[in-house]
């Protein structure tokens, strides 16, 4: 029997119509079998945004090796990639379409752009509340053809291909080694004398002094948390999820599992509008500019309605911002616990079973037990008041500063064209800062090579920085950079520019 020949696109179009989830993996199709959508590690999203698109820059750079070698054994065919490589479809999802029970079910209407605007481009494709007389029966080859963009195909075929040799060179250097001792001892014993001095502040009473040491140990616990989520540290998802349990849960009260759900889809549709979870956080719509009109956001399932209320607050959005960072962190209380209420039901993941789910719980109990109990032991009730929102607020640096990394940059959709480093580079920015302080931001001042390399543990970050650099350089993209306080500078006013600029939607 001869080598099949490779499928067309109108053969994988045809599969994706009749509800198979196709990628294309440098030449092979890959098969996602319906079960492993519920029980991917990465959630279901990661998947289906990559629906019919070219995923190998994506799936090298969130997989282990072994991984790897599993998700091959899927293939079901392959594509011709000579040329500029697979021009990628638009994914059902990116439309509004998931799967129901096997059959298409159009959660939310796609509003395609008119054409290139100072507002949107041509490529930009959002999501509004269905209506009555939306599709009932499926994509059609016509949803799945991607729209007008600007993006030269042969260019996005060399970025790919160039950053496919970064990728090894940062392999070969050996900077997926994680450095326990002199990498992640330091932070260890800079986690331990901030929790110590604050008991110690307690035990003599000087509670703000406590407050304030035990909001810069959750600050700083947070980066730890965030690496063991990528599965950065030991790279055994087992042991790096037990490991942030115990962090995010147990010392700091927030829900990993909620963390990692929506921050691996933050990193795959860096800054869409109505796709990137992270960029909906804030119930205090007025920072984010995806409120600029009433979109759907496909993570949260939900309507985010430009009503009344946004208007006003996008309207003074740039005078709340530090007010409304100053408590971001009782937002993601709300946000871990309605993640763990949602999951309670759903099927087990392939990794992690349930155990994760009961582990993350019974922590966040123990976390409610020793908070409260530190807050009960202060005598008066100004007191502890003053003790809860000094620990809170002490952590505000961490929200500016990763609100600062996207929100300062494009929230442009140029199609699934842009190739997956483009996209990054496009959408994200470091914050300049000596190696001294470097401690202070946590590694995720360098976000660009962080949202290339996500799995990179964070102290080989700033090697790999210089790779990435001149990988910019050499493939003529915008490595965006700027110190803390200019971005502060930048920041709000960067905000304020959005809540004057119409809604990218009233605009079609
Ligand atoms: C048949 C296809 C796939 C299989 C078998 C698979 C398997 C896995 C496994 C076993 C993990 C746990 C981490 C690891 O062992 O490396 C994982 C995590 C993940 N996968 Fe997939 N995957 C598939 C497709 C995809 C696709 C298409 C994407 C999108 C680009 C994706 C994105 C992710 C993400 C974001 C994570 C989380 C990584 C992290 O926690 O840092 N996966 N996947």
């Amino acid at each position: 029997m001869g080598v099949p020949a490779p499928l067309t696109r109108e053969q994988v179009a045809e599969r994706i119509i009749a509800g198979d989830n196709l990628i294309i993996l440098r030449n092979k199709v890959i098969r996602v079998p319906p079960s492993w959508l519920a029980t991917h590690p990465g959630g279901p999203l990661a998947i289906l945004h990559f629906v019919g698109r070219d995923a190998t820059d994506e799936v090298e750079a969130f997989h282990s090796g072994p991984t790897l070698e599993r998700i091959a054994k899927y293939t079901i065919g392959t594509v011709d990639i000579s040329g500029n490589g697979w021009e990628s479809f638009v994914p059902p999802v990116m439309s509004g379409w998931v799967r129901r029970m096997g059959s298409w079910y159009n959660e939310a209407e796609a509003v395609r752009s008119n054409g290139d605007s100072k507002h949107s481009p041509a490529s930009q494709i959002l999501l509004v509340e269905r209506s009555e007389t939306s599709p009932t029966s499926g994509p059609t080859l016509e949803t799945l053809q991607p729209p007008p963009t600007s993006i030269n195909p042969k260019i996005s075929a060399q970025h790919s291909a160039a950053y496919k040799a970064l990728h090894k060179r940062i392999v070969d250097a050996g900077l997926y080694q994680c450095r326990y001792l002199t990498g992640y001892g330091p932070e260890i014993a800079r986690y331990i004398l901030l929790a110590v001095f604050s008991a110690i502040a307690y035990q003599h009473k000087w509670y703000i002094t406590s407050a304030v040491l035990l909001g810069l140990f959750w600050h700083q616990l947070t980066f730890a948390a965030h690496d063991l989520g990528h599965v950065g540290v030991t790279h055994d998802w087992t042991k790096d999820r037990l490991l942030a349990i115990f962090i995010a849960d147990l010392c700091g009260g927030l829900s990993i599992g909620w963390w990692v759900d929506n921050h691996n889809t933050h990193h795959l549709v860096t800054n869409h509008p109505v796709h990137d979870p992270d960029i909906q956080h804030l119930p205090f719509f007025a920072i984010s500019p995806v409120f600029l009109g009433s979109l759907w956001s496909s993570y949260y399932k939900r309507v985010m309605a430009f009503d009344a209320f946004a208007k006003f607050f996008i309207s003074i959005q740039h005078k709340l911002f530090y007010i409304v960072m100053m408590f971001a962190r009782f937002n993601l209380y709300v946000l871990s616990y309605t993640y763990l209420a949602k999951h309670a039901f759903q099927p087990k993941r392939a990794v992690g079973g349930r155990w994760w789910w009961w582990s993350e719980v019974i922590c966040l109990g123990l976390f409610f037990y020793w908070y409260s109990s530190v807050l009960m032991g202060i005598p008066s009730l100004k007191m502890r008041l003053a003790y809860l929102a000094v620990s809170h607020i002490v952590t505000s640096p961490l929200h500016i500063q990763i609100v600062l990394s996207h929100f300062s940059r494009s929230t442009d959709d140029l199609g699934p064209a842009e190739s997956f480093p483009a996209r990054q580079l496009r959408t994200t920015v470091d914050v300049i800062c000596s190696p001294a302080i470097e401690f202070i931001h946590g590694g995720l001042h360098l976000q660009v090579t962080h949202h290339l390399f996500p799995r990179l543990p964070r102290h080989n970050l700033r090697a790999a920085s210089k790779l990435v650099k001149e990988f910019a350089k050499e493939n003529g993209l915008e490595y965006a950079e700027f110190g803390f306080i200019e971005g502060q500078r930048g920041g709000p006013r960067s905000v304020k520019a959005r809540s004057q600029t119409k809604s990218r939607l009233l605009v079609w």
